[in-house]
């Protein structure tokens, strides 16, 4: 991931933005092992994605995150960026061949864009997070939710938030688990940045109401998970010498039961995209 990238994106313009939170899809892609996601290595869980297609889909998406950011510093309201956010959609689901690759990450990542561009526009200090809650969070909880989505389907049966919910109270799950664990795991391993998007999203894994994790494996599949990140970490994570086999023995375990945290793949790139933005 370019440092140079990272550096421009925190001056803030549209496109610098753009850039930066493509850059971080594609650094979240290029992280291996993540528990049953797709990296450069394999295809996880999964039987319709591949890391090209993921690549493509992250390549496709950098102009909307700059339209979102521009909109966001033109005051846009939620309508705007849902427009904006509908037509990265359609542009990933053509990109792809019509496979979901990322509609998580257009949405969360696209909302901290927009935060970012006014935040910028406005010269405020505040956490891009707690942007997103003051302006637009009433209109994303107000939103009716596509009732057949996987994720508003196991949301229902299981009475979690997802992404939505996530958003709306400013990304807790990326402020309070995913940065602080970024950043202890880099001074873990100074040289190795990989590894700490790996300690990164297991920490993610451990702690969140995944709805891909519910959606595949229901509640048992959720806890599976929890219990399998929570043990890495308490061993030690990447600070053990054993972590890579460990989190690669925990990854083929996920592929086994057909798991796959796509909200945590998510959080982690947005975690990457705040870390330089945020003091
Ligand atoms: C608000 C939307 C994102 C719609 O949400 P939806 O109703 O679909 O359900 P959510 O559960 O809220 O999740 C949507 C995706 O968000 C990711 N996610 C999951 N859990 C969480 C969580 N706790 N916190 C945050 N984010 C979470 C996850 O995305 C990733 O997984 C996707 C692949 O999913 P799926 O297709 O189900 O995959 P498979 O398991 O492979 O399915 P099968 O093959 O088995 O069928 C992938 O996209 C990752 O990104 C959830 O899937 C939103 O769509 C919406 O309202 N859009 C309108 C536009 C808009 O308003 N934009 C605003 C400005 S940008
Ligand atoms: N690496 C990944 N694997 C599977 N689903 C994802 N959604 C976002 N990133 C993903």
């Amino acid at each position: 991931m370019s440092l140079a990238l990272a550096h421009r994106a925190s001056k803030t313009s549209p496109a610098s933005l753009g850039a930066w939170a493509s850059a971080c899809l594609r650094a979240e892609l290029e992280t291996y092992p993540k528990p049953g996601l797709v990296s450069h290595r394999d295809c996880g869980a999964h039987r319709d994605m591949d890391a090209s297609l993921l690549r493509l889909s992250a390549t496709t998406l950098e102009p909307f995150f700059a339209d979102l950011a521009a909109a966001g510093a033109a005051h846009a309201e939620m309508d705007d960026l849902r427009r904006i956010g509908i037509a990265a959609e359609k542009a990933m689901l053509r990109a792809t061949g019509g496979v979901n690759t990322h509609r998580g990450a257009i949405f969360g990542l696209g909302l901290l864009c927009a935060a970012a561009g006014l935040r910028q526009r406005l010269g405020l200090n505040g956490r891009l997070g707690d942007i997103v809650t003051q302006r637009w969070g009433r209109a994303i909880g107000a939103a009716t939710p596509n009732a057949a989505s996987n994720g508003a389907v196991a949301g229902r049966r299981f009475r979690v938030g997802g992404a939505r919910a996530e958003a709306a109270a400013g990304f807790p799950s990326v402020y309070a688990i995913a940065l602080p664990a970024l950043r202890s795991a880099h001074r873990m391993a100074p040289d190795d940045a990989e590894a700490a998007r790996v300690q990164t999203c297991l920490a993610l894994i451990a702690q969140l109401d995944d709805t891909n994790l519910l959606h595949r494996g229901g509640a048992a599949g959720l806890a599976f998970a929890q219990d399998a990140a929570t043990g890495f970490l308490a061993a030690g994570g990447i600070a053990a010498p054993d972590w890579l086999m460990r989190v690669a023995a925990i990854h083929a375990d996920f592929v086994t039961r057909n798991l796959s945290p796509g909200g945590a793949a998510d959080l982690l790139a947005m975690a990457l995209f705040l870390e330089p933005l945020e003091a």
